[in-house]
């Protein structure tokens, strides 16, 4: 995979992306007690305890469910494991006490939406953060090709060692910018569209479908890891997702029989090619800057 002006092997990182307020979406994650700290949002140094390594050791309650979901790349997901709880934790990318639930709220619960994705797809995941579902999509599923897509450099700088070290470099790139830098190609990078954009733990369901449709080629579909209120994020947001050129949202329950609970994924299928004004005015403005000589692909 190239990753010419991609924060990846070999790439330039593109310049430094604001990133608009967004709340992050607490209720994506799968339950757990209310005292757990979610994944940070801010960029900013937060140094922590590392977690001792039996910590992220697979429970072996879950390692039928690890076995099913992961086959024979389990080794890959437990290194993956091992590096979100160590130099992810230094980092400040996840909290400190998500070691010891490594296995059943992240990467599981993650890896359980692969089974909506078909073979060969290329997925777009949109606030990867430290690699969330995206790259645990990588690992469970090879035939797939993965851009991770994410606007702040501690998180992309992860990313990239995380590719490199977990030897994906060749179906994983990494891009620095947001869903509508991505989108647009605004950057100088991209524009990316691919069959399937993943999110979790991002933004709510109206601005998570302006966000990622514009991401999908048509008939393609946006995945959205939620929480128990999906259903009512759905219903208040069913317009706002019908305008971004959305079909209707599908609740899928994801790993039934294998985790308990299953994941549940909303699922929205680009029906229409609706460009968001952001999107349409960010291309506007790439475009010159590409006759002129500006950074291309
Ligand atoms: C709460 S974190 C979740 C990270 C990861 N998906 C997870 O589940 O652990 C939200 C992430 O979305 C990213 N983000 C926020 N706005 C974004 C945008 N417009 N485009 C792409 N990523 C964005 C943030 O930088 C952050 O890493």
């Amino acid at each position: 995979m190239t990753h010419e002006n991609l924060t990846g092997p070999g790439g330039t990182p593109p310049g430094p992306s604001a990133v608009p307020p967004s709340a992050p979406d607490e209720a994506a994650l799968p339950p757990s007690d209310a005292s757990a700290p979610t994944p940070d949002v801010a960029d900013g140094p937060e140094p922590a305890d590392v977690p001792a390594p039996s910590e992220v050791v697979l429970p072996a309650e879950l390692a039928d469910a690890a076995r099913t979901l992961f086959g024979d790349r389990l080794d890959l997901a437990a290194a993956y494991a091992e590096l979100l709880a160590t130099d992810g934790v230094v980092r400040g990318l996840i909290g400190p006490r998500e070691a010891p639930r490594m296995w059943d709220r992240h990467l599981l619960n993650c890896a359980a939406m692969a089974e909506r994705i078909p073979e060969g797809a290329s997925v777009l995941d949109v606030g990867s953060g430290a690699g969330l579902p995206g790259l645990v999509l990588a690992i469970a599923r090879p035939d797939l090709t993965v851009t991770l897509i994410e606007p702040l450099a501690r998180r992309t700088s992860f990313l990239v060692e995380a590719v490199q070290q977990l030897g994906l470099a060749r179906s994983v790139r990494v891009f620095r910018g947001r869903a509508d830098e991505a989108a647009s190609g605004s950057t100088g990078v991209g524009p990316f569209s691919g069959d399937v954009v993943t999110a979790r733990a991002v933004a709510p369901l109206d601005r998570l479908a302006g966000w990622c449709l514009p991401l999908a080629v048509r008939g393609g579909r946006l995945l959205a890891l939620k929480g128990a209120s999906a259903q009512e994020e759905i219903d208040e947001h069913a317009g706002a997702v019908a305008r971004a050129g959305g079909g209707e949202p599908v609740v899928h329950r994801c790993g039934v029989g294998v985790i308990d609970p299953p994941a549940t994924v909303v699922e929205v299928v680009r029906e229409r090619m609706v460009v968001p004004p952001a999107v349409r005015a960010a291309t506007r403005r790439a475009r010159p800057a590409r006759r002129g000589g500006g950074r291309g692909r």
